[in-house]
């Protein structure tokens, strides 16, 4: 079989639940490799919820889905961490370490991920680094950054075990607008370089300029833009 060709994750006949509540019914889609998706839709519509299925945060208790390899219907408490080893996630309440360094708050994710050899971090940490654009940071603690830096280094962070998928749930939220380009280009140029990314927003100005593929949390479905005329007017 050849594994380029899968996707890196679908979903399909599934339900996301909050508790007891279905927020989300008869989900199906997929996300191949290299492609960048937009997620939108309405406050409370759903993307949080539907990303947090993805990386196993919330239970799939309904529906198949295969998430970089992982049957999540099947998947068990130990193996969370390995699923979450090949996601990258960028949430807003997954901040830094404000008591550590980028390189102790880098460390600490490649310790907890297996990593042993020392050089071997520091040679990891250095290329994230270089990958975001940030290598004089690796000193510094998290408050004598910028926004749009701290916000670099979370990315320097979910590409640190070199994931194929990203998952961000309004990564360029909090910024100023050239600020949010900024970091907008780097998802670009990291899935460029071979990373799925599927983005959850509400920035307009994003969907306008780029045409990108778009599914959309509306009135407990997801609609796809491959399938469904998804309006991404002023309201959604
Ligand atoms: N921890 C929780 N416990 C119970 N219900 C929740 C929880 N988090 C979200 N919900 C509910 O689930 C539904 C979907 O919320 P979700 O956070 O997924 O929406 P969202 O589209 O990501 O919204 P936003 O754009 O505001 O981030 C909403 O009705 C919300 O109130």
């Amino acid at each position: 079989m050849d594994f380029s060709t899968q996707p890196v994750l679908s979903m399909t006949q599934a339900t996301i639940f909050q508790g007891e509540n279905p927020v989300l019914t008869d989900v199906n889609f997929s996300v191949e490799q290299h492609e960048f998706v937009f997620l939108i839709g309405r406050t409370g519509s759903g993307k949080s919820s539907l990303l947090k299925t993805l990386y196993a945060d919330l239970p799939l208790k309904a529906g198949h889905a295969e998430v970089v390899g992982y049957n999540l219907s099947k998947i068990k408490t130990k193996e969370v961490p390995f699923l979450r080893r090949k996601i990258g996630i960028i949430f807003q309440d997954f901040q830094l370490f404000t008591d550590r360094s980028v390189s102790e708050n880098l460390a600490f994710v490649l310790k907890a991920t297996g990593w042993t050899d020392a050089l071997k971090i520091r040679e990891r940490i250095s290329d994230v680094l270089l990958q975001v654009g940030l290598v004089d940071a690796l000193n510094k603690m998290p408050h004598q950054l910028s926004g749009g830096e701290q916000q670099r280094i979370v990315i320097a962070r979910a590409l640190l075990n070199n994931p194929s998928i990203l998952l961000a749930d309004e990564p360029t939220g909090n910024l100023d607008p050239d600020v949010a380009d900024g970091i907008f280009k780097l998802f670009q140029e990291i899935n460029k370089q071979g990373t799925a990314i599927l983005m959850a927003t509400h920035n307009h100005e994003l969907l306008r300029k780029f045409p990108y593929r778009v599914l959309k949390c509306e009135k407990g479905k997801l609609l796809d833009s491959q399938l469904h005329d998804v309006s991404f007017g002023s309201s959604f």
